[in-house]
């Protein structure tokens, strides 16, 4: 495709009208604006804003739907789900355009028309400044689509972030909506030394006036009574034989960056202060019915989620974010049971976030069936783990020792060991047992929600499951309010049993004076929905006891466990060596490095010398994730217990469950000198004798 397509359109001289709103680097036109010919229209009465945001009324702008947070925006609008850069697109296809910071020098922006660089090949300079460090050209997937969607007419919306200086003035919300916008030129101009695409476009509903238009300014002009004829000046370029739009009024510049004549005004280099011809700026393109966006602006996911509808009580779509139908905010479902417009308590880019808006879209949780979410239910053998991938490591295996579960055993060379307790369907269909309670877990208002992730590219970021603590604080990737074992319900505490025995088991003849038989003294049950996963974490916070037990309930799901980054190669990402190399079996280049260690620690060479033999093997690594070294297939019913502080310290796991709906307990011991001594009392617990687990 030709990147560097420019309509081509009569020449033709027009009215030269005011530019309102310009980049700084660009200078404006001095005349006095002239009337619109047509007949004044009466503005729409402004609606009072619904958030009670009065300061947006007073000035004339009518309700902009708004996220405050980057994910929130992209989970509640599904044509811009992109958490990161300027553009979302999908299949070759832009969808959505964000102006925020900088959108480059010539940028422009009015009722109408917005003028800005294409994002790509740019680094922040010193000021924050994006400054472009390679030419752009339509190999960039996010330019391609841009030029996809101008070919094809396809709408593109548009959203405004509040560190946009264009509009000269305060945006009410961190992100702010503007409308559907055509694309109707891409073209390359010299910036700086490199070669950057620009883009044009222009708002598809010509009819009404835009909610940031300035305050007083004329309404839009029917298009009945606009002069669709009128378009930009083009000419044929002698060097290259191509046209290009006249897009400033100081000349005609060819905008094909292959030819010599490139970004030149009569063979000689543009002035630095350009100002865009009005041709430019006001041709339109000739409104057509058969270009209608592609989605909805503001879409009502909740007038499609029926309260009876049990199918997606916990599908992906009922983990969409929804437009708050009362203040008109991005709200992602952060609880278990539905979304709430207050109790908004984010920490995201643009500071902590607070909100009052009393809206709350609670749904009824419908139980599922066990069978909705274990495709082979009652058709898979009941003996279950019977092959092991032998890309992972092999599992001693004990059918006696805990029968009806099979015991399968990994050693984990310097760092401790993995149990996994597989389940059988006569432990599962007991009174009280893995059916029951994750019948139970469902109904029970067990306090689960999403919370922001603590370390997260981008702020704000929610876990992508919902979680709730019980017993003895704890801090895992996010930070949980713990709810104390007196007000867990019989679930958790026989869920605490059945945890507490399979701990017991595990550690039973593997306890150690560095990683002793403690027992646990807290417990996270996790909440997964459709497509909820959680990602390669360890659970090593220096008041953690050595030993995490989960007990898995409802779909089946893949828990891997892999060396951890700096561990496996040697050094960490920003290629600095370990102060001390473990050298675990399974790193890479394990027997060099061993042998190297080995030398070092017999005396036979120096510390600088056992450095430099480390960077001359780990300078050959490859940069990639280690590979996983432990994969379990979990399925309902399951114990799994990891022992030793080294697996936490030194290796990671994740887990990804398969179908709609999953429960993971996990339980630890939390040591009591590290807890705030008035939260102490969170962890006292007995259990019932039924609730004491002697595994059957
Ligand atoms: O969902 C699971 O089984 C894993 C839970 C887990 O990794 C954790 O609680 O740290």
């Amino acid at each position: 495709m030709d990147a560097a397509r420019v309509y081509e359109t009569r020449s033709r001289r027009l009215d030269k009208q005011p530019h309102p709103i310009i980049n700084a680097r660009i200078s404006r036109r001095k005349k006095t604006p002239p009337r619109r010919k047509s007949a004044p229209i009466p503005s729409r009465p402004i609606p009072s804003h619904p958030s009670g945001d009065f300061r947006l009324a007073r000035r004339g702008w009518r309700t902009p739907r708004m996220a405050d947070c980057r994910p929130e925006l992209s989970d509640a609008i599904p044509w811009f789900r992109a958490v990161q850069g300027g553009v979302y697109h999908n299949g070759n296809i832009c969808w959505g355009f964000l102006l925020d910071a900088d959108s480059g020098i010539r940028s422009y922006i009015d009722d109408e028309v917005v003028i800005t660089r294409v994002g790509g090949g740019c680094v922040k300079d010193a000021e924050g400044n994006l400054v472009l460090t390679k030419d752009q050209d339509s190999d960039s997937t996010a330019l391609r689509s841009i030029l996809n969607s101008m070919a094809l007419n396809i709408p593109v919306g548009m959203i405004i972030g509040d560190r946009n200086t264009l509009l000269q003035r305060k945006l009410p919300h961190r992100y702010n909506i503007l409308s559907f916008f055509r694309i109707s030129h891409v073209w390359y101009e010299k910036i700086g030394k490199k070669t950057g695409a620009r883009v044009r476009f222009e708002k598809l509903d010509l009819a009404s006036k835009s909610w940031w238009a300035l305050k007083g300014s004329s309404p839009a002009a029917p298009p009945d009574q606009r002069n669709f004829d009128m378009k930009p000046e083009t000419k044929q370029c002698a060097g290259c034989l191509q046209t290009s739009a006249r897009v400033y009024d100081e000349g005609w510049m060819c905008l094909h960056p292959s030819c010599k004549l490139f970004w030149t005004i009569n063979a000689s280099a543009p002035p630095e202060t350009l100002t865009f011809h009005p041709g430019f700026l006001e041709s339109r393109l000739r409104p057509d019915p058969e270009i209608q966006p592609h989605f909805s602006l503001v879409p009502s996911l909740l007038s499609t989620l029926n309260d009876g509808d049990q199918d997606i009580s916990s599908a992906r779509i009922a983990w969409k974010g929804i437009v708050c139908p009362r203040c008109c905010r991005c709200i992602s479902r952060r609880f278990w049971n539905g979304w709430k417009c207050t109790d908004y308590d984010l920490q995201c880019s643009s500071g902590h976030v607070q909100n009052r808006c009393p809206f709350e879209k609670l749904t009824t949780m419908h139980p599922v069936s066990l069978r909705s979410v274990i495709d082979d239910f009652e058709l898979s053998p009941i003996k279950r783990a019977l092959f092991f991938d032998p890309k992972f490591a092999m599992p001693e295996i004990d059918d006696r020792t805990f029968f009806p579960y099979r015991k399968l055993s990994y050693r984990i060379p310097g760092a401790g060991y993995i149990t996994h307790f597989v389940s059988s369907q006569s432990i599962n269909t007991r009174p009280n047992g893995p059916n029951d309670l994750f019948n139970q877990l469902q109904v029970a208002d067990a306090g689960l929600r999403r919370y922001p992730l603590q370390q997260s590219v981008v702020a704000g970021t929610l876990t992508a499951h919902f979680a709730v603590n019980y017993g003895m604080p704890y801090k895992y990737i996010v930070s949980v309010d713990s709810r104390g074992f007196s007000n867990a319900s019989d679930a958790i505490l026989r869920s605490l049993g059945r945890l507490t025995w399979a701990t017991e088991q595990a550690v039973q003849g593997q306890s150690t004076e560095q990683d002793p038989l403690l027992l646990p003294n807290e417990l996270l049950l996790l909440g997964y929905f459709e497509d909820m996963k959680i990602g390669y974490h360890d659970d090593g916070e220096s008041s953690l006891g050595p030993t995490i037990a989960t007990l898995s309930l409802g779909a089946k799901s893949t828990m891997l466990v892999r060396m951890k980054y700096k561990y496996y190669h040697g050094r960490s990402k920003a290629k600095k060596l370990l102060d001390s190399d473990p050298v675990l079996q399974g790193c890479e280049f394990f027997a060099q490095r061993a042998e190297l260690k080995h030398r070092w620690e017999r005396g036979d060479i120096a510390k600088p010398e056992y450095d430099r033999g480390r960077e001359t093997i780990v300078a050959k690594t490859r940069t990639g994730d280690p590979p996983p070294c432990v994969k379990m297939e979990l399925h309902h019913g399951d114990l799994v217990v990891m022992h030793g502080a080294g697996l936490q310290r030194f290796y990671e796991h994740s887990v990804i469950p398969e179908k709609k709906l999953r429960f993971a307990l996990t339980a630890r011991y939390i040591k009591p000198e590290d807890v705030d001594p008035a939260e102490l009392r969170k962890g006292k617990f007995t259990l019932a004798p039924d609730q004491v687990y002697d595994g059957k």
